[in-house]
């Protein structure tokens, strides 16, 4: 399928930038080693994460978040065109220090995990095409396919809750560029320094509560509604090691069709 390229058309170009954060540990894979550098097919996750964008955005800027000290991760974003910054303690962190090198003509960010790392473009050009229509907030969301059940303190079921008004979240989540500064300074991820340039704070903890970036919008700008767009099964977070297993098997898949495709051209 032939996509447009939003990030060139004239409401978008310049003014997205894509933060890709990658600057976890990765301690539930337990490769000891960080996630984005993990083989998937034999290349590493953060790779084939920035091919996934770079498909959708071919003309964003892209800044990557890496771990402190590392050298491979970055060399990976750099030969993809993209930025490296130093991550922090914490993805929210990670967030605050690659808004602190996004420049000021960004209209535009994107937050989007290395650990999604097969989000299908038409996910990407969703959640663009929501921000150029004017919403400020977007979250790209799937229905819970399981039975949800809370847990007491005991770790008794405390019963079923209504999946129906449940949703799962994945990213890219995107945002009008000051909304997503503003709400960070209001958590305290984000200051301006004595030369007025926004700095990461380096905190102990993230404010509670925040798992994501829309949650900042929904406790510091409860006024800007948070729009909702299909997500896709194959942005899934690779997480623990059978989500390996399943990302191998959607590349497969993926090779599989893209022979049959050019078989039948
Ligand atoms: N300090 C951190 C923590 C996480 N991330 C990024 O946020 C995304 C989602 O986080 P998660 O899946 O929790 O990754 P890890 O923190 O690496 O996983 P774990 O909790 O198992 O260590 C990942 O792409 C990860 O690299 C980040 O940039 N900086
Ligand atoms: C941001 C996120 O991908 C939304 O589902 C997710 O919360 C990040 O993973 P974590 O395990 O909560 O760090």
């Amino acid at each position: 399928m032939a996509l447009t390229d939003l990030s060139a058309s004239p409401s978008v170009k310049d003014g997205l930038a894509i933060i890709v954060v990658a600057a976890g540990s990765g301690t539930r894979l337990g490769y000891g080693m960080p996630k984005a550098l993990v083989p998937l097919a034999g290349r590493p996750i953060l790779g084939i994460a920035l091919e996934s964008v770079a498909r959708a955005l071919p003309s964003a800027r892209i800044i990557v978040t890496v771990p402190a000290g590392d050298t491979e991760l970055s060399a990976i974003a750099v030969a993809h065109g993209a930025h490296a910054v130093t991550g922090g303690a914490t993805r929210a962190q990670s967030v605050a220090c690659a808004l602190a090198a996004v420049d000021c003509a960004a209209t535009y960010v994107l937050v989007h995990d290395a650990a999604r790392c097969l989000v299908p473009a038409r996910v990407i050009t969703a959640v663009v095409a929501a921000l150029a229509a004017g919403e400020r907030a977007v979250v790209p969301v799937l229905p819970v396919n399981d039975t949800v059940r809370g847990v007491d303190a005991q770790g008794h079921s405390a019963g079923t809750v209504d999946r129906s008004g449940l949703r799962a979240v994945q990213t890219p989540q995107g945002f009008d560029a000051d909304l997503l500064v503003d709400v960070n300074r209001q958590a305290g991820l984000l200051e301006l320094d004595d030369q007025g340039a926004l700095t990461p704070v380096n905190r102990v903890a993230d404010p509670e509560g925040i798992t994501d970036d829309a949650s900042l919008i929904e406790r510091f700008a409860r006024h800007v509604p948070v729009t909702l767009v299909a997500g896709h099964d194959e942005s899934f977070k690779i997480t623990r090691p059978f989500d390996l297993v399943t990302a191998r098997a959607v590349l497969e898949e993926r090779a599989h069709r893209a022979v049959a495709d050019h078989v039948a051209d």
